[in-house]
């Protein structure tokens, strides 16, 4: 064996023998974290204390835990005359307590990701590991000390790149990119707004930075905890193993939707969805809780058994106001009103008598019958579901110059419901409803929250998440140009002033990891006619292949198509205009292929444009773009998703015309 080679063998070697002793170490950990959950029962002294601490031990053990395909660590750096570390997917320490891998999160790690030769940060070599089912096969040394730096050249990277992709979506622990790794690492108190194109890693960068803030604030926001909110629930289960492998098991994933309490049983014409989601109607929710609200026309004349005691409509007025004034939500603005009246009660006691009357008495008065019928009169308990029952029952007097008189026919109640219990509330009643709800009463707030598919938030729906992220930062990530929803957003800064964070800064990201540069090229054709100002996308990957068939007979050549795919490796998708779906899956199967739905994990997926935003195949297969681009008002940005989910190969079918900018 030439020396060279066998230098490298043995090195490789050793490499090995540190992961086997890694994977060791990890096992013991987590032997000692379930023995300690084993007994956690017998030393926590009480059944709370058990059951809390019971919950730590067994969150640890799932977080040690070990998954054999791929290796504990993926890096190493060597420090100018210090130690040196191995990088991994997290901590592991011998039983001395020295670390055999450091978390990637860590401090030190950071150095993995953005040394460069311009900037070596102290590495004198960077090693990247290369690896095939949990084995190591490969390293790569970069020696920033004499100025060599492979960047986006790297071999491995590429290999990790152009991997075949089958099942959900992976991390990219091992690749992050530098551009991205300064969005992962970015401080908690810091809202970012990712502006991205196709497969430039948006999600993934996401799901990192959510990842890294749980290492870094462990405490803090397991109190608050992170929040991922996801276009649909297929996308979430796409995305749903990224963070358990990343030893986080703790975070919520949810749609918009999803967050909403009220149960949606009924739909609106696209019209009053329109109006629904418009921002004005936070304005018209507010003026209609206001008009509860009325100028005392009584005194309060209140009887404790012992004494008559009288409260005048002049300060009952005051007081009103003074609430009113302070803008407290409708529920707590009651509250604080009941709470001053019986303090002016008690004054008069205390005048009176001398003593302070007990806690039983300010209660007693609370509840007193002339007490609640003045609240009643004069600050009514609302619910939330009540409130917009009234406006859609009747917007007139609550939209009246908000709204044009067509808008409010639009959303008006042609039958209304007999009560709000009555009602079958649609998925943009039930915003409006989360809306009136905020305007009621204080919403908990998450500590942390990554939106995903941003651009497709409706105004009303990011005052959503605004609700629920007033104490939080954000980390919302899009792309203008696949926006497909009617109220889908042109422009970030109304966003983020939707969501509370207004002048929040927007990086791009343009270097896209997805798509072929052949396949970037012909969606790129598309940007001009959507009407946003965003960055074309290029892309890092050479390979793959582009092709477009004019064809007769379009479900012939989607057959062949598919066949032909299914000579190479990975995930197969037809994509279609969604009258077109179950024809095309008929088609598939009748010529003996197994093809399966957006639901299920098959290599074939039979897919509508329209579930397509944040997936990806390996290789695509769209079907007549005209009927993609006809079947909504914003079809072209609905083609622009569906072109750029291929990772390696496209084909484009088609026997009508091709949309006017392809
Ligand atoms: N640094 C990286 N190293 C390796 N792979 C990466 C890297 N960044 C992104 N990728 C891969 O590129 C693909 C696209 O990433 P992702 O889905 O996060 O992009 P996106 O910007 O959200 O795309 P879209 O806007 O189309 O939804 C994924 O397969 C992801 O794993």
């Amino acid at each position: 064996m030439p020396e060279a080679i066998s230098e490298l063998t043995v090195q490789l070697d050793e490499e090995s023998a540190h992961l086997t002793s890694s994977r060791a170490a990890l096992r013991r950990m987590r032997e000692h974290a379930q023995a300690l959950y084993a007994t956690g029962g017998d030393v926590a002294g009480d059944a709370y204390g058990a059951e809390s601490l019971g919950r730590a031990l067994s969150r640890r053990v799932a977080e040690l835990a070990d998954d054999p395909t791929t290796p504990l660590f993926f890096g190493r750096l060597w420090f100018a005359g210090e130690a040196d570390y191995h990088i991994g997917r997290r901590h592991v320490t011998d039983d001395r307590g020295e670390p055999l891998v450091l978390d990637w999160r860590a401090p030190i790690s950071r150095s993995f990701y953005r040394a460069s030769a311009s900037d070596p940060q102290g590495v004198a070599v960077r090693r990247r590991f290369g690896f095939s089912a949990g084995i190591l096969t490969s390293f790569e040394d970069e020696h920033l000390d004499r100025g060599e730096e492979l960047g986006t050249s790297s071999r491995i990277l590429t290999n990790e790149i152009e991997r075949p992709r089958v099942g959900p979506m992976r991390d990219i622990v091992a690749t992050i990119q530098p551009d991205q790794d300064e969005l992962v690492r970015a401080d908690i108190e810091e809202t970012i707004c990712v502006q991205g194109a196709p497969g430039t890693g948006k999600t993934a960068v996401g799901l990192h930075r959510a990842a890294f803030l749980l290492y870094l604030h462990r405490e803090r926001l397991r109190r608050s905890s992170v929040l991922i909110v996801g276009p649909n629930r297929a996308f979430l289960r796409y995305i749903a193993a990224v963070l358990p492998a990343l030893g986080e098991i703790d975070v919520a994933q949810s749609t918009v939707e999803d967050l909403l309490p009220t149960a949606v049983r009924g739909s609106d014409p696209p019209e009053a969805q329109l109006v629904k989601h418009d921002p004005r109607m936070a304005a018209v929710l507010h003026r209609a809780l206001r008009r509860y609200v009325r100028r005392p026309q009584e005194p309060i004349v209140v009887s404790d058994g012992a004494y008559k005691w009288r409260l005048p409509e002049s300060v009952l007025v005051r007081l009103v106001d003074d609430v009113r004034r302070e803008k407290p939500p409708h529920g707590i603005g009651r509250e604080r009103l009941r709470a001053r009246v019986v303090a002016l009660l008690q004054r008069q006691v205390e005048a009176r008598s001398g003593e302070s009357p007990g806690e039983g008495w300010v209660r007693k008065m609370g509840r007193s019958a002339p007490v609640v019928a003045f609240l009643d009169a004069n600050w009514p308990a609302v619910t939330p579901e009540a409130l917009v029952y009234e406006v859609l029952r009747d917007p007139a007097d609550a939209a009246e110059g908000i709204l044009t008189e067509a808008e409010q026919t639009a959303i008006r109640w042609a039958k209304p419901p007999r009560s709000p219990k009555a009602a079958r509330w649609s998925a943009a009643d039930a915003v409006l409803i989360d809306e009136a709800a905020g305007l009621i009463d204080r919403l908990p707030s998450f500590g942390h929250v990554v939106i995903d598919e941003a651009q497709d938030l409706s105004p009303m729906q990011c005052r959503v998440i605004a609700r629920r992220s007033e104490h939080a930062s954000l980390t919302l990530l899009g792309d203008l140009a696949q926006g497909t929803a009617p109220w889908a957003a042109r422009d970030w800064a109304d966003s983020l002033e939707h969501l509370g964070k207004p002048g929040a800064a927007v990086v791009p990201l343009t270097t896209g990891f997805r798509v072929p540069q052949a396949v970037v090229q012909l969606a790129n054709r598309l940007l001009p006619a959507l009407g946003v100002n965003v960055s074309a996308a290029t892309s890092l990957r050479g390979d793959g292949w582009l092709r477009v068939q004019d064809v007769s007979d379009v479900d012939a050549a989607t057959v062949g198509a598919v066949r032909e795919a299914l000579e190479q490796d990975g995930s197969v998708a037809v994509i279609a205009a969604e009258p077109s779906i179950d024809g095309l899956a008929a088609t598939l199967r009748a010529d003996g292929l197994d093809v399966g739905t957006a639901e299920d994990e098959k290599r074939i997926t039979v897919l509508p444009a329209t579930l397509a935003k944040g997936l990806e195949y390996d290789h695509v297969i769209v079907v007549e773009p005209a009927e993609i681009v006809a079947a909504e008002a914003r079809g072209l940005n609905r083609l622009y998703v569906v072109l750029t989910r291929a990772v390696s190969r496209l084909a484009v079918i088609h026997a009508r015309p091709l949309p006017e900018p392809l």
